[in-house]
């Protein structure tokens, strides 16, 4: 199942990448299930998905380093599937980043065009050019091992891109930095990629690096694409429970729906703005912690009912300097998440304290049930794109 959002694609004439179809078995186990993808001209895409789901096989597929069991990939509408990576307009910066470590910086970036037969001169020119898009005029004549792994990951980056490939493929590119040098990485490599205006499949399972970088994001899970949007449409309103529990803390409700709508176990009704409540067994609603009202209640008072609230006791607080996070159980033992900004004029809750969990129908979303037997069932209605104000 795919949840695709049409609108959040950049306008393109033409798509960079298609795959349709595509999968990878390696013996009995299946890789990748039969996955179609597009990917328009110029779009920073990520593949997300946690150790095993197939993220790398995807891209080694489209990189020609693996085939498809079934299926075709086609890069700008040419039929690649059986070509070898030579023969694909195609570059692939890898974690290891793959450096000569016996050539210098200029002669790492400059190796692919004069393999290619671009006279010396030409070569540095370019090379220089992207040495210095990358932040590294000056480092050309160092080795690769007189640079730190930021540094290496850049020299790894201008090599990809001084060939001018239609498509760069990153697969988990910063895993070797540390968080801080990986949080200004990800700004540089945003900036570049919008300079260079080349197509990037970046590959991770840091769902926070996919969502501050990518235009579109896909969420895989055991080789199934679960959901494909831009950042914000498949965070606010996730297809299913794994893709609101991977991109981010969710508190999942368990509801009874009938032709009367959907009900808490407390029997409080529960609404989801723009959708109409399904039928059938094992439905839940989705709210995201920061969507949370808390509102202190006389102890041992329940609230007066009403759609979209229920009940919970506070069992722990904890400070963490922009935010606060509140743990609270329902009394039917579902343990909810509550962050608040510390922007100074809230409320202090205490554990111990009853209060009135509320939130707004336009915040929460349904997730359909998971069958352990099929872990990916496709939902009886799309989830709809729709902005939600900050
Ligand atoms: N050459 C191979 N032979 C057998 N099984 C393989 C091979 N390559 C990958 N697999 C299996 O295919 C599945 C998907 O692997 P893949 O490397 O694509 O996952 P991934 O999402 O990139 O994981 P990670 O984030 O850990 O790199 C895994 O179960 C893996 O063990």
């Amino acid at each position: 199942m795919t949840t695709t959002d049409a609108a959040a694609a950049p306008a393109a004439a033409q798509s960079a990448i298609t795959l349709d179809g595509v999968s990878r078995r390696f013996g009995d186990a299946v890789a990748v299930e039969r996955i179609d993808l597009e990917l328009a001209a110029g779009e920073f895409f990520a593949l997300l998905g946690p150790s095993g789901c197939g993220k790398t096989t995807t891209l080694r597929m489209i990189g020609g380093f693996e085939l498809p069991t079934t299926g075709r990939i086609r890069l700008e509408g040419k039929d690649v599937t059986l070509l070898p990576p030579h023969r694909r307009d195609v570059n692939t910066v890898f974690q290891s980043y793959a450096l000569f470590p016996h050539l210098t910086v200029l002669d790492n970036v400059t190796f692919g065009l004069r393999r290619k037969g671009v006279a010396k001169a030409d070569a540095e020119k370019r090379a220089l050019e992207y040495l210095d898009l990358v932040g590294l005029s000056g480092f050309g004549t160092r080795r690769p091992l007189q640079l730190s792994g930021g540094q290496q990951q850049r020299v790894a980056l201008a090599r990809a891109l001084v060939n001018h490939p239609k498509v760069l493929l990153l697969d988990e590119p910063m895993g070797a930095l540390d968080a801080k040098i990986r949080k200004s990485m990800q700004l540089e490599l945003k900036r570049i990629q919008r300079e260079v205006g080349i197509t990037f499949l970046y590959v991770t399972h840091d769902q926070g690096e996919a969502m501050s970088m990518a235009d579109r994001l896909a969420v895989m899970n055991k080789g199934l694409i679960e959901d494909m949007g831009a950042p914000h449409r498949v965070y606010d309103r996730p297809a299913t429970q794994f893709v609101a529990e991977f991109l981010g803390t969710c508190n999942v409700l368990p509801v009874t729906t009938d032709a009367s709508g959907a009900r808490l176990p407390d029997g409080n009704a529960v609404s989801v703005a723009g959708a109409s409540t399904p039928t059938g067994a094992g439905w839940k609603v989705g709210i995201r912690p920061e969507k949370l009202e808390l509102t202190p209640l006389p102890a041992g008072a329940a609230t007066a009912g009403g759609p979209n609230r229920t009940t919970a006791t506070v069992t722990d607080v904890t400070f963490l300097g922009a935010s606060t996070e509140a743990t609270l159980q329902a009394p039917w033992g579902t343990v909810l998440h509550a962050f608040k900004q510390n922007i100074g004029t809230e409320t202090t809750i205490r554990p111990g304290d009853t209060v009135e969990v509320s939130w707004d129908a336009t915040q929460s979303f349904f997730l359909p049930p998971s069958d352990p037997a099929n872990p990916n069932p496709a939902p009886d209605a799309e989830p709809e794109a729709q902005e939600v104000a900050a």
